[in-house]
């Protein structure tokens, strides 16, 4: 949407909202922007739709949840995907997210973004979004082969022009050098907040900090990514914010108790849908013990989580 703003031309494919997309396009009430419709170029069922007239895309945003534990994400992008032209990005909370897609698309430049936006659909195509609009990415850079050395230029290039893109659009973007320690920041949040929302039995942001027990369980889980983050990633998370002082930091925020918020994974849990806790705490979990760092907390939420998706899910 705001890419179109900025002058680009943005198509979709989408798939349960498909026909009220493609009837009125997306309603989206922003606390930043107001009241917008935005109509795509062009609105497509499927991956293959959408390159049925010879479409090749310099950008394709994959902005589905990241659940690679129910099956391979990259099986969806294979038709898009036709030269190492177009770059990937990857519009998902997590960890780990990158790994498909660079061994589905080898050459193709693969930009993780972090997003700090409040977003929920209300209804198909209607869209309500929060106060905060940021968006960083970078390159993804951890397993590229030496020997292809057009990545970094392509990739480069890619970068560049997605910064103007969201600029142009009004989006308060950075291009991140150190990438892996921008997502691990904000996993710190996911981790915790949106664990800790679906376990407790289904509490929102504001809830969870005005109840002092919960309150210091999320405080627990976000030190134990902070610990594990650092150690893997190799120094601190945040150039400003000592990791000692970012749980309170993060908690005590003003804009948190006024806004209150869902966490994406409390919409999926009421939604019965599958939860992103592969990404959010498996994948996490497992390179934290790689690096030596125990996180007792984020196993134990994990476990509930796990249990409790199986239920929601009546896989139990
Ligand atoms: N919501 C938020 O506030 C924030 C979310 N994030 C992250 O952003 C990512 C996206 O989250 P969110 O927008 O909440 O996700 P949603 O589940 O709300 O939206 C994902 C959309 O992708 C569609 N989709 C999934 N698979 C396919 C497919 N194979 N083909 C076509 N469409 C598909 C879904 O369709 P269908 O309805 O049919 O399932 C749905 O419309 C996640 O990684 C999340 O953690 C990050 C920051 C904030
Ligand atoms: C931080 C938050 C709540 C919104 O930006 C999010 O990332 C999510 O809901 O998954």
């Amino acid at each position: 949407w705001r890419i179109q703003v900025g002058g680009g031309n943005v198509s979709v494919v989408c798939r349960s909202n498909y026909e009220a997309v493609k009837k009125n396009g997306f309603t989206i009430n922003s606390d930043q922007h107001g009241k917008n419709i935005f109509t795509p170029n062009n609105v497509y069922s499927s991956a293959k739709e959408a390159v049925a007239n010879g479409e090749e895309y310099d950008y394709v945003l994959v902005c589905t949840k990241a659940l690679p534990n129910i099956e391979d994400p990259t099986i969806v992008l294979k038709p898009i995907i036709k030269s190492n032209k177009t770059a990937i990005v990857l519009i998902q909370n997590g960890i780990g997210i990158e790994e498909p897609y660079i061994k589905a698309f080898p050459g193709n430049p693969v930009i993780p973004a972090t997003t700090f936006i409040s977003s929920k659909q209300l209804e198909n195509g209607v869209i309500e979004l929060g106060e905060i609009s940021k968006m960083s990415f970078g390159l993804y850079t951890d397993s590229i082969l030496e020997n292809d050395k057009g990545y970094k230029k392509r990739g480069e290039l890619a970068l560049k022009d997605f910064d103007k893109a969201l600029v142009s659009g009004n989006v308060r973007s950075t291009i991140e050098e150190r990438l892996q320690r921008s997502r691990w920041f904000k996993l710190i949040w996911n981790a915790s907040f949106n664990t800790v929302s679906v376990v407790s039995g289904q509490h929102n942001s504001g809830d969870l900090i005005n109840n002092p027990r919960t309150k210091e369980l999320i405080k627990r889980a976000m030190a134990e990514v902070i610990k594990a983050g650092e150690a893997v990633t190799g120094g601190p998370l945040h150039d400003k914010i000592p990791g000692i002082k970012i749980p309170d930091r993060f908690t005590s925020s003003a804009d948190l108790r006024n806004s209150t918020v869902i966490p994406s994974m409390l919409q999926d849990y009421m939604n019965k849908k599958p939860m992103e806790h592969d990404v959010i705490l498996r994948i996490p979990i497992e390179k934290a013990k790689a690096a030596g760092i125990d996180v007792p907390v984020l196993e134990t939420l994990y476990a509930l989580l796990i249990m409790n998706e199986k239920k929601n899910l009546g896989k139990l």
